[in-house]
């Protein structure tokens, strides 16, 4: 991927014809369990998008947003129809992007309850943006079937918007969702 980190302090200081957008994992701890025994523990979302790839509910700032996380809570309030508020310890990291354009990918991860989660969802099917932009949003399955391939390594054989597979991983590692060694045996898998 012709990505590379970079701060958020020194993306904003980048030339106004570099673009940003913004986009954010919503997650929430669940105590739901599949087929009634194997429990499910987060529920995590993510959306398959108008081009048949998985990205993360998000786009591009306006000039017309005053920060970036203006920019994220009306993306997420157009595609979603439901209203959240970001703040700036929401945002996770930063990638910029040479090719096919100059562009910022802000990646941030924010925690609901639950219920908040299931009222996103409810709310993303009435939105304008259902079925066009945004052809659904989906729950990432976090478990792993005894084949070894079912579950987490499956889902990680989709397409991938960008850099969304690895803000996905990376994620699912730094807020403690998916252990270490599951997720490294996840990505062995689906690369085979
Ligand atoms: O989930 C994502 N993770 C990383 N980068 C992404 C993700 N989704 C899109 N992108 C990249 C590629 C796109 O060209 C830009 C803009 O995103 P998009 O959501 O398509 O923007 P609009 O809804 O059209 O504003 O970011």
């Amino acid at each position: 991927m012709n990505c590379k980190l970079i701060s958020r302090e020194k993306s904003l200081q980048l030339p106004s014809a570099v673009k940003h957008a913004c986009h954010a994992m919503l997650y929430a701890p669940s105590d739901e369990k599949l087929f009634s025994h194997i429990p499910v523990k987060y529920a995590v979302l993510m959306q398959m998008r108008f081009d048949g790839q998985l990205g993360f509910p998000g786009g591009f700032v306006d000039l017309s947003d005053r920060t970036l996380e203006e920019g994220l809570k009306r993306e997420l309030s157009e595609e979603l129809d439901y209203t959240l508020d970001f703040a700036e310890s929401d945002h996770m990291y930063c990638h910029i992007w040479e090719e096919p354009i100059h562009l910022v990918t802000h990646f941030y991860t924010k925690r609901l309850t639950l219920a908040e989660l299931r009222a996103v969802e409810a709310a993303a099917v009435q939105g304008k943006e259902f079925g066009l932009e945004t052809m659904g949003l989906v729950r990432v399955p976090l478990f792993f079937l005894h084949d070894g391939k079912g579950g987490l390594p499956s889902f990680l054989c989709n397409n991938f918007i960008g850099n969304a597979r690895s803000q996905l991983v990376d994620a699912l590692k730094s807020l403690g969702i998916v252990k270490e060694e599951q997720l490294k045996s996840a990505l062995k898998s689906s690369s085979r």
